[in-house]
């Protein structure tokens, strides 16, 4: 069994609901156990400012899949969820990034880990900090200290998951 980190983001059709179904969803997964799932956080748009706040958190699994294998299935379920790709950044009704597997570093178009943009968002690194503070990001350090030196304005803690 390997350790993976993923981060959930919605900013349409009631967020917060669609992520934690999301959650639902990643722990009925086949050969995945949902280990932890941070809080749900609402949080500023990055990168185009012009669309509705976003909810987000982040998911640690326990999996037998391989990488790609976890991706397909992500990937998957945000079609499930009636994602719609656009353009960049767009608001969605579900987003859902592979930030790390335990042990794997690679740089595909298809499949970049660690995730190439987690280290510098808050919006990720504020919830796998809460679930994972020590955890190491490759080449970066560990969550804590990247998420104590981001700006943590526009992020909000909604609620504990549990
Ligand atoms: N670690 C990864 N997690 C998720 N997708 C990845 C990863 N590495 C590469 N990809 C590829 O990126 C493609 C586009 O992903 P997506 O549409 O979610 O990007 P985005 O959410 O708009 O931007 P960003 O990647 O900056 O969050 C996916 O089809 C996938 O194949
Ligand atoms: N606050 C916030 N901003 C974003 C997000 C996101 O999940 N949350 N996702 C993006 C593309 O992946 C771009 N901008």
């Amino acid at each position: 069994m390997t350790l993976a980190y993923v981060a959930l983001g919605s900013n349409l059709a009631s967020p917060a609901v669609q992520v934690r179904r999301a959650l639902d969803g990643i722990a009925a997964l086949p050969a995945t156990r949902l280990v932890s799932a941070s809080s749900l956080y609402r949080t500023a748009p990055v990168g185009y400012a012009d669309q509705p706040d976003f909810v987000n958190a982040v998911a640690c699994v326990d999996t037998t899949l391989s990488p790609q294998a976890l991706l397909a299935a992500l990937l998957a379920l945000e079609a499930e969820f009636g994602r719609v790709r656009s353009f960049r950044n767009a608001p969605r009704v579900l987003d859902l990034d592979l930030l790390l597997y335990e042990g794997t570093e690679c740089a595909d178009d298809a499949l970049t880990l660690p995730h190439p943009r987690m280290h510098e968002r808050a919006f990720v690194m504020v919830p796998l900090s809460e679930i994972a503070p020590d955890c190491v990001i490759p080449g970066h350090g560990a969550a804590a200290d990247l998420a104590s030196a981001l700006d943590k304005g526009g992020i909000e803690r909604l609620s504990a998951l549990s």
